[in-house]
């Protein structure tokens, strides 16, 4: 048997560290929502019993490195499974982008594996099993639009953004979530304000939804990373509503709700960035 599944890109409306947790990660609070870019995943039934991977993507690692790989195999061992599955991943997300790429992968073949050896797990056993994986899989198994805290493992839902565009680009570097977290001063961060965020969305109020935008990440990547930071500002230049750094970056992402400056920001940025996509959010 074979199975198709989605797994969409995140963006980050909001992302706060509290502070740094004695196991080495970061007490977050984050607001997230997917977004119409997606790896699309085959997942094969094969004969022998191991999981292996495939991609045409030269930056995709295609053995235990790969979350994909490490989704699978957690389902295997936890549930005695005694079947192999070939994964097939055809990659759109930018890899190391800032996008959860890998997380989604990971989180798309949990749901996929689910239905194809029939485990009847619920989204939430689900999700705590991604946790283990990595702390972007969680919320990447339920999708929408939701707040993560803990290490990001905890989630929980939230009304969908009010519509509009949503316009990525991607400056040729890659990032290293956990540099990035290593050169965080936590002791002077410039809080994001969560609750305005929410308080937002629950009143559809796209207005509020970009005034509230932002990114404790920022502090960090930016000034490490001038290029982030030219394209943000290339793209407020351009005529965004509201613009943020997605994650630990280095994506920048720009909200535009009107259909007639759209075409303007995506050329601008397309002059000098290769990685330039116009999608909309997936919203619940
Ligand atoms: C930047 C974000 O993508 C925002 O959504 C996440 O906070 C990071 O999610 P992720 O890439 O799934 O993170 P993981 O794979 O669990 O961790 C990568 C590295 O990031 C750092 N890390 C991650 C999450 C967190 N709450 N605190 C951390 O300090 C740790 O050094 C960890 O070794
Ligand atoms: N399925 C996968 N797709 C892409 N990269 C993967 C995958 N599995 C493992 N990786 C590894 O993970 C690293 C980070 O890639 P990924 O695209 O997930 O980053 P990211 O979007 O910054 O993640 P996040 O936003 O969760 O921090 C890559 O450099 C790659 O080596």
């Amino acid at each position: 048997m074979k199975l198709l599944v989605k797994a969409p890109a995140k963006i980050n409306l909001t992302l706060d560290v509290l502070g740094k947790r004695d196991d080495g990660y970061h007490e977050v609070e984050m607001v997230m929502t997917t977004i119409d870019l997606a790896d699309r995943l085959e997942l094969t039934e094969i004969r022998e019993d191991h999981v292996a991977i495939l991609s045409r993507n030269r930056f995709v690692p295609a053995d235990e490195r790969n979350l994909a790989y490490q989704a699978a195999k957690l389902l295997k061992e936890r549930y005695k499974i005694h079947q192999g599955v070939e994964i097939s991943i055809n990659k759109i997300i930018p890899v190391a982008a800032g996008l959860a790429g890998g997380s989604s992968d990971a989180a798309a073949t949990l749901r996929g594996l689910n239905e194809l050896w029939g485990l009847g797990l619920t989204l939430d056993e689900l999700a705590e099993l991604g946790s283990e994986i990595g702390s972007d899989v969680s919320f990447c198994v339920h999708g929408g639009t939701a707040l993560a805290k803990g290490r990001g493992e905890k989630v929980t839902r939230l009304p969908a953004p009010p519509a509009c565009w949503v316009v990525l680009a991607k400056p040729a570097i890659g990032v290293s979530t956990s540099e990035i977290y290593r050169n965080l001063d936590v002791g002077n961060i410039r809080h994001p304000n969560t609750k305005a965020m929410i308080n937002a969305l629950e009143n559809n109020n796209y207005e509020g939804v970009c005034e509230n935008m932002a990114n404790a990440l920022e502090s960090v990547t930016l000034p490490m990373y001038p290029e982030v930071l030219h394209i943000k500002k290339q793209m407020e230049r351009f005529g965004a509503d509201s613009v943020l750094m997605s994650g630990s970056g280095p994506t920048v992402f720009g909200l535009v709700r009107h259909d007639s400056r759209l075409q303007r920001i995506y050329n601008g940025l397309r002059g000098f960035c290769d990685q330039v996509f116009a999608v909309r959010m997936l919203g619940v």
